[in-house]
């Protein structure tokens, strides 16, 4: 489901907080959303998620607008907030049953959606907890569930991974891959960059609700830098790894640090297939090699002027 914003705007009084936003995500696509604080990211996804009206412009999720037609969007949009609002003294399940209810979702097909959506977000063995006994972490992923309940084809995920500690934030990347895999669209926000650059195919960097930057995280980075760098290790020697490098025309650079080598490649898909099978052909034993995802942090910072932290 192909996702379009069009020149969104929200402004609260004198506060332009979303101030003529234009992008669109692809089918099955991830997309990062990035901004520093105030930037406007919550104000963009409550509008899009249609808990919100924009002062102008529309959103169109598979092409209906959320303004013309919230009701039907709202089939398409799972919305997993910022933070999980307190609740009375309710288990998981009865919890998401309330939201399966609300969907309209009806007898064996309730228990169903229930139990594939408890098991999809590893809340099963808890199910009967309170959710005010929940760490952040479980709470995440209640969260996540009841934005699963009706099957959405769009998620927008607002800071999902803010508070987790590293092993859920691990957890949650391959929750959010699992659910691209099924050909969901999906739209995180976050301000840990290294975060997104993981696991998104795109990205949309705002600045007091000004787009700065849309699109797919490739072609960003062909536009601010046309090189990308790789790191290297092979069983032996960092010399003749570095020399055997030296010998494809392809390499623009290459230096030794510690045991490994940072090689710079031109932008291009095939430049990084061309030098992994001529150091194999080489007869060298490759046992890493890792693209340098600070390559994406450079160009966020430099179009942000620094701000995001
Ligand atoms: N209901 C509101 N009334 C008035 N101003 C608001 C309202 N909601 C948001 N704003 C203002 O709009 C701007 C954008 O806020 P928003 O929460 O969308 O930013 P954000 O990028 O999500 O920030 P953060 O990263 O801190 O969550 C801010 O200046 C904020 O104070």
């Amino acid at each position: 489901m192909r996702i379009v914003v069009e020149d969104l705007k929200r402004y609260f009084g004198e506060t332009k907080a979303v101030d003529g936003i234009s992008f669109s995500i692809e089918e099955g696509a991830i997309y990062g959303f990035v901004g520093p604080n105030g930037a406007g990211k919550t104000t963009t996804m409550r509008i899009m998620a249609t808990l919100d009206e924009p002062t102008s412009g529309d959103v169109r999720i598979g092409g209906v607008s959320i303004i013309e037609r919230p009701e039907q969007v709202r089939r398409y949009i799972g919305f997993m907030p910022d933070a999980l609002p307190n609740h009375r003294d309710m288990t998981i399940t009865e919890y998401l049953d309330f939201f399966a209810r609300a969907h309209g979702i009806k007898g064996p097909q309730r228990a169903r959606t229930l139990t594939d959506v408890q098991a999809f977000t590893g809340v099963t063995p808890i199910q009967h907890k309170s959710l005010n006994q929940l760490s952040k972490g479980m709470k995440q992923r209640v969260s996540l569930a009841r934005a699963l309940i009706h099957d959405p084809q769009f998620l927008i995920m607002d800071e999902p991974a803010a508070g987790l500690d590293p092993k859920a934030r691990v957890e949650l990347r391959e929750l959010i891959r699992a659910l691209a895999r099924q050909g969901k669209s999906i739209f995180i926000s976050s301000h840990i960059l290294g975060e997104l650059t993981e696991i998104c195919d795109g990205t949309v960097i705002i600045e007091q609700g000004r787009l700065l930057r849309a699109g797919k995280i490739h072609d960003l980075l062909h536009q601010d830098q046309p090189h990308c760098h790789y790191w290297i290790a092979a069983r032996c020697e960092p010399h003749r790894l570095l020399e055997t490098c030296m010998t494809l025309p392809l390499v623009e650079e290459v230096e030794i640090v510690g045991q490994e080598v940072r090689v710079q490649l031109p932008l291009t898909d095939e430049a990084p297939v061309t030098l992994l099978n001529h150091l194999v052909t080489s007869g060298l034993a490759v046992h890493e090699f890792r693209r340098q995802r600070a390559d994406l942090e450079q160009m966020f910072m430099k179009v942000t002027a620094g701000k995001i932290h």
